[in-house]
């Protein structure tokens, strides 16, 4: 396993030594779509829909990370916001990706997979390009704050549920279902990852009929038009 990891980080830095494009993950086309009517058909950046879910945009990323040279990855997308932190049409940037349900559960409650000694279920993000984002997001009149994104892979959808995930990761303000994957992958690559996600959804009681995404891919095509004047300033 080590000697897997440790082939593969030499292959992410040998592979892609000075190159400066950045890959951007989506989960799926139409969030994609978003973000390249972002950018505008910057050739610095690759945009990919790697697939909805951890595993499935952890294979994705890694397959693109394989096949090409680049200096960091992005997840992006639209997410739920928990209640008082990010509002429907707001932005978040993460602060650090967390699997928030890679653990194991039991009587006395969650464990997660750190406390079980099997690895870290948190990635922190690049800090200081993740505080330049969302400054530049503020700057721009856009609603965005900085905190952590939490990774699950069955969204939450009720009132409990969102409570035991507020508790379990303090500050978290958005729930997305990649963010970790994409991390994960470009750290064995050996690269920075950074997540941006529109918020459409509140965390909570599932009512899938009052998803703004519409709202969502509208804030992540305007955040994504401000991507580059903060990756290459
Ligand atoms: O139906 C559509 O037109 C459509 C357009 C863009 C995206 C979707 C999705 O359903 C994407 C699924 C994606 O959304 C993230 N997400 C959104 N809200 C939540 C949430 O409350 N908890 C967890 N994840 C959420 C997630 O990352 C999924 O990959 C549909």
């Amino acid at each position: 396993m080590y000697q897997l990891q440790q082939q593969f980080n030499e292959a992410g830095s040998s592979a892609n030594p000075a190159s400066s494009r950045i890959l951007i993950v989506t989960a799926v086309e139409a969030e994609r779509e978003a973000v390249m009517g972002g950018l505008g058909g910057d050739e610095r950046f690759v945009v990919i829909a790697g697939g909805v879910g951890p595993a499935a945009v952890a294979a994705g990323t890694a397959r693109a990370l394989a096949g090409g040279a680049y200096s960091r990855v992005v997840s992006a997308g639209i997410a739920g916001g928990f209640a008082g932190l990010a509002d429907i049409g707001s932005l978040v940037v993460a602060s650090r990706m967390v699997a928030a349900d890679l653990g194991s559960d039991s009587p006395e409650g969650f464990i997660s997979v750190d406390e079980l000694g099997f690895g870290s279920s948190v990635i922190p993000a690049e800090d200081e390009v993740s505080a330049a984002l969302a400054g530049a997001l503020q700057g721009a009149g856009l609603a965005a704050r900085l905190a952590p994104i939490v990774t699950v892979s069955t969204t939450t959808g009720t009132l409990a549920g969102a409570r035991a995930l507020a508790a379990r990761v303090p500050g978290a303000a958005a729930e997305g279902m990649e963010g970790f994957g994409v991390a994960e992958a470009a750290r064995q690559f050996g690269l920075p990852a950074l997540e941006l996600r529109a918020i459409s959804n509140a965390v909570g009681p599932r009512d899938r009929g009052a998803w703004k995404i519409g709202d969502a891919l509208s804030a992540l095509r305007r955040a994504s038009s401000i991507l580059p004047e903060v990756f290459f300033a």
